[in-house]
């Protein structure tokens, strides 16, 4: 029997479908939690939700796109009157584009997802944990919050900047009892780490960075640690930035 840590909380997880995202849904229904949770990819969403039913997981997956405020209401409203938790896990990788070969197409799209993508839900959660009493959010960042090299420059910018995101909620709202931390892994065994191994000069100039990176982690190590900041045991941590790396940033 798992800790019942978020028995009888609302879960709401973006990303869901996803490598992180399913162990953190996962995590979180296991551990007492009703999960909604949302995906733009409706392959994967498929395969997770018959995932989720066959482990008779109180998952439920909706299709939405963070980076359409539409599809973010829908989420909001399908998760109902109360929201507890938020874990923010949809992103989206860069393939390493250095700024000199950076298109706008990519530029845009990473940070639709990344940031504003992320601000929306958050946004849109806020006066529902705010009018229950509180609640906590939770990003994932990445090793490229804090340095360059395992990324391409929109990745690392906008995972840098979701940190702004995190802290400015935390000062904010803390106060009225909602706390926002970020969880930043370094290299998870995940779909999106197989898709973005492509090469290329600044995946080799990347690689100077990655000579000291840690094992991968499975999804469930950081699904872990977000389940953990995300829970009342964590009541005062707000603001945090903490590392799930496996000591990579510590190099
Ligand atoms: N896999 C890794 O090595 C690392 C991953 N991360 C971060 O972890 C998070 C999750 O990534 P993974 O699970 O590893 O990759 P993944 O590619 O398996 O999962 C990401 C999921 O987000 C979904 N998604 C993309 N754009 C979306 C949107 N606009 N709306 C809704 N869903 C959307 C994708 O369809 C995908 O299923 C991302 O924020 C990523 O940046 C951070 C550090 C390392
Ligand atoms: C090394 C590495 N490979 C793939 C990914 C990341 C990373 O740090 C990341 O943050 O999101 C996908």
């Amino acid at each position: 029997m798992d800790l019942q840590r978020h028995a009888g909380k609302v879960a709401v997880v973006t990303g869901a479908a996803g490598g992180i995202g399913r162990a953190v849904a996962a995590r979180l229904a296991r551990e007492g939690a009703t999960v909604v949770g949302c995906n733009v990819s409706p392959r994967s969403r498929s395969e997770a939700q018959a995932y989720f039913d066959q482990q008779q997981l109180d998952v439920r997956l909706v299709p939405a796109d963070v980076s359409v405020q539409a599809d973010v209401d829908a989420l909001v409203e399908a998760a109902g009157p109360r929201i507890d938790l938020l874990a923010g896990v949809a992103g989206a990788m860069d393939n390493y584009l250095p700024l000199g070969d950076l298109d706008d197409d990519t530029w845009q799209r990473v940070v639709d997802v990344n940031l504003t993508g992320t601000m929306r839900v958050c946004r849109a959660v806020l006066p529902i944990m705010l009018a229950g009493g509180g609640g906590a959010m939770v990003a994932v960042g990445s090793r490229a919050s804090l340095g360059a090299g395992p990324a391409g420059l929109a990745y690392a910018t906008t995972k840098h900047g979701l940190l702004g995101l995190v802290k400015s909620i935390a000062y904010y709202y803390g106060p009225q009892h909602v706390r926002s931390n970020a969880v930043l892994p370094g290299r998870v065994h995940s779909e999106m780490h197989t898709r973005s191994d492509r090469g290329g000069w600044a995946f080799e100039r990347a690689s100077l960075a990655k000579a000291t990176m840690a094992p991968k982690a499975q999804a469930d190590e950081i699904a872990a640690v977000v389940s953990w900041i995300g829970c009342d045991e964590a009541s005062h941590v707000n603001g945090a930035v903490v590392t799930a790396d496996g000591g990579w940033s510590a190099a």
